[in-house]
């Protein structure tokens, strides 16, 4: 049976727009981002049409870079390729200069989407080390997260609303992420524009099934980060994703991308190996049953990687339960 590659899906979001299903991570380690531009380029070639970004990552100017050259060549045209970007908790009560940066450093005049990074306010810190001169995740000097108490989460998202009901022409969508249900609830009482997207961890050992099903019930696709547990993740050496392997012929991380993807979720794995960019796009049709047996193992199981400790007064951030 012939089937399609993972860059060949595309999902819908609720304004409309269509979303490819698989996209390029791109939170490089910081010795990596050099390796952006030609990661991008490697991934474009492949047949990705999604990048996932942010101002945090310190690469939309590799991006941009790679874009251009892209763009030069004549075949690809700005409006072939979807890119995400996302606005981080220093700039929580400034998101429209942040949009402004982000869009200066990629090069191009919008975004598809533009999503709140976490539901926290930093308060900003000058450092002419940190990112354009701020701390990316500013802390006291016990160590703990340097938060603005007096900053409300849901301030970022009003602001991209309300540009976005002003028909701003820098991005097309908005959208938030690592928000959990009660987090969601909340929005959707004291706003009016549904988010067109959650990004969130989740893979089988992080299956968010509850909140999969509110971002069903409420049309807000999900993106699935970390779909292989990140970096030095134990996840592709688990028997149970290696005996899948096994039985669709594939390898386990090719089984971990299936999982979301079968489920109608995004996914951005990130490399800026081209092997293994290229080897991301094969598609594997995971069946119901194994999709709903690695959910299963996963509420038996569960266990988040990226447990960022500024996140501890995000409902579910601290128990790796979902
Ligand atoms: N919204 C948020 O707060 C977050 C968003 N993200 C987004 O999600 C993306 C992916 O998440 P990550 O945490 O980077 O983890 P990931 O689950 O994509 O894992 C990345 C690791 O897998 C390796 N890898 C990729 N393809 C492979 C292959 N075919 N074979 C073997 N190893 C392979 C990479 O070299 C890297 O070490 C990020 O780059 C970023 O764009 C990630 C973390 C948080
Ligand atoms: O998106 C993200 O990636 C980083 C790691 O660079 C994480 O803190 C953040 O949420």
């Amino acid at each position: 049976m012939l089937h399609p590659k993972n860059t060949e899906i595309y999902f819908e979001l609720n304004t409309k727009a269509k979303i490819p299903a698989l996209g390029l991570g791109t939170a490089n380690e910081p010795e990596q981002i050099p390796q952006t531009k030609q990661a991008i380029k490697a991934a474009i070639k492949a047949g990705y049409r999604l990048i996932d970004t942010a101002w945090a990552y310190q690469c939309e100017d590799r991006i941009g870079e790679a874009l251009r050259e892209i763009f030069d060549e004549g075949v690809l045209k700005r409006e072939d390729i979807f890119i995400t970007t996302k606005v981080w908790p220093t700039h929580w009560d400034i998101a429209s200069e942040s949009i402004d940066r982000s869009l200066k450093n990629l090069g191009v005049d919008y975004v598809d989407l533009v999503l709140q990074h976490w539901p926290l306010c930093f308060n900003r810190v000058e450092d002419k080390n940190g990112v354009d001169g701020i701390v990316r995740n500013p802390t006291h000097e016990d160590g703990s997260p340097n938060i603005n108490t007096e900053g409300d989460y849901l301030s970022t998202y009003k602001q991209l609303e309300k540009m976005y009901l002003n028909k701003d022409p820098r991005f097309k969508a908005i959208g938030v992420s690592n928000y959990p249900v009660e987090y969601l609830q909340r929005l959707l009482k004291e706003c009016t524009v549904v988010p067109a997207l959650n990004q969130v961890e989740i893979h089988p050992q992080l299956p968010q099934v509850e909140l999969r099903e509110f971002c069903q019930t409420h049309k807000i696709v999900l993106e699935s980060y970390s779909p292989f547990g990140a970096t030095g993740s134990p996840l592709n050496q688990n028997q149970r994703f290696q005996a899948l392997a096994e039985k669709y012929s594939c390898t386990p991380n090719d089984i971990l991308l299936a999982y979301n993807i079968r489920q109608g979720q995004v996914v951005v794995p990130r490399s800026v190996n081209p092997k293994n960019i290229v080897s991301n796009i094969e598609f594997v049709p995971l069946a119901k049953e194994d999709i709903t047996f690695l959910t299963q193992y996963g509420l038996e199981n569960p266990m988040r990687f990226r447990d960022e400790p500024f996140a501890e007064s995000i409902p579910g951030f601290r128990e790796n339960k979902n």
